[in-house]
């Protein structure tokens, strides 16, 4: 029998079923990390079986593939693909501007890459994950594990120029250990409370050496889908939106 799903989860199990109605047969996919992109690995799954949708997939993280591939998805690497026509992920925040914060589940890295090589990307969310100035949720930053303090310190000295030099910055745990991201390297979370600009402090973020990328993403996106707990389900455009792929050098 079914299980029934929670409240939250009907809410991210409808943005999930929504975004897989923009998924053409032969699309090239980049498959978000999460558990609403979880959901939504699972709907493909199902127009899979259902429909013979054939789609190839890039996961974002070593979870997201082995659940695509569970699921029957032809899973193949970034590098294979070369390009993808649409990427669809999670968020844990995103603002008016669709600028938005990832890497609650430690993937934003991949997450970045691949949604930088693709044409389009799609977050699906719940309510809760709606702002109007992001930075409650803490922002991950990814730093090699080679002169870590080194690194904090300088993200420290950053902050400070940026008048956020109050932050709390925590290493982030798997249980009594520290995470380790599928890339080998550490994420430190920045907890900011609000984040005035997040281009400008995305970019001095990654001047750092040793960072290896944070979790804002700036016009990468130019739709969230909101599930809501009812099962009903919203669009949201950027007002300013670029297609992903041309929103890093124009
Ligand atoms: O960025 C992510 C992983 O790095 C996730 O997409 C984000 O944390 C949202 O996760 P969930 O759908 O479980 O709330």
């Amino acid at each position: 029998m079914a299980q029934e799903l929670s409240a939250a989860d009907k809410a991210k199990a409808a943005a999930a079923e929504r975004s897989v109605e923009f998924v053409e047969d032969g699309m090239r996919l980049g498959l978000g990390t999460g558990s609403t992109a979880a959901f939504m690995v699972r709907a493909l799954g199902r127009r899979i079986r259902e429909e013979g949708l054939r789609i190839t997939g890039v996961p974002t993280s070593y979870a997201t593939g082995q659940l695509a591939r569970e699921q029957g998805i032809d899973v193949i690497t970034l590098d294979e693909a070369g390009w993808l026509d649409l990427t669809i992920d999670g968020a844990d925040e995103f603002d008016p501007r669709l600028t938005l914060i990832k890497g609650g589940g430690g993937a934003h890295l991949q997450e970045k890459i691949v949604a930088s090589a693709s044409s389009r990307m799609i977050v699906i969310a719940d309510a809760g994950k709606r702002v109007e100035e992001l930075g409650a949720f803490p922002l991950p930053v990814e730093v090699l594990k080679f002169g870590e303090r080194a690194s904090e310190a300088l993200i420290r000295r950053a902050l400070t120029v940026l008048d956020m030099g109050d932050a709390e910055i925590t290493p982030r745990m798997r249980g009594a250990e520290r995470l380790v991201t599928d890339e080998g390297n550490h994420i430190l979370d920045l907890h900011l409370g609000r984040i005035g600009n997040p281009r400008a402090l995305s970019a001095a973020l990654n001047q750092v050496p040793g960072v290896v990328e944070n979790g804002l993403f700036i016009d990468l996106c130019d739709t969230v889908i909101v599930g809501h707990e009812d099962g009903n389900s919203e669009i949201v455009s950027a007002q300013q939106a670029q297609p992903a792929a041309e929103s890093l050098f124009g």
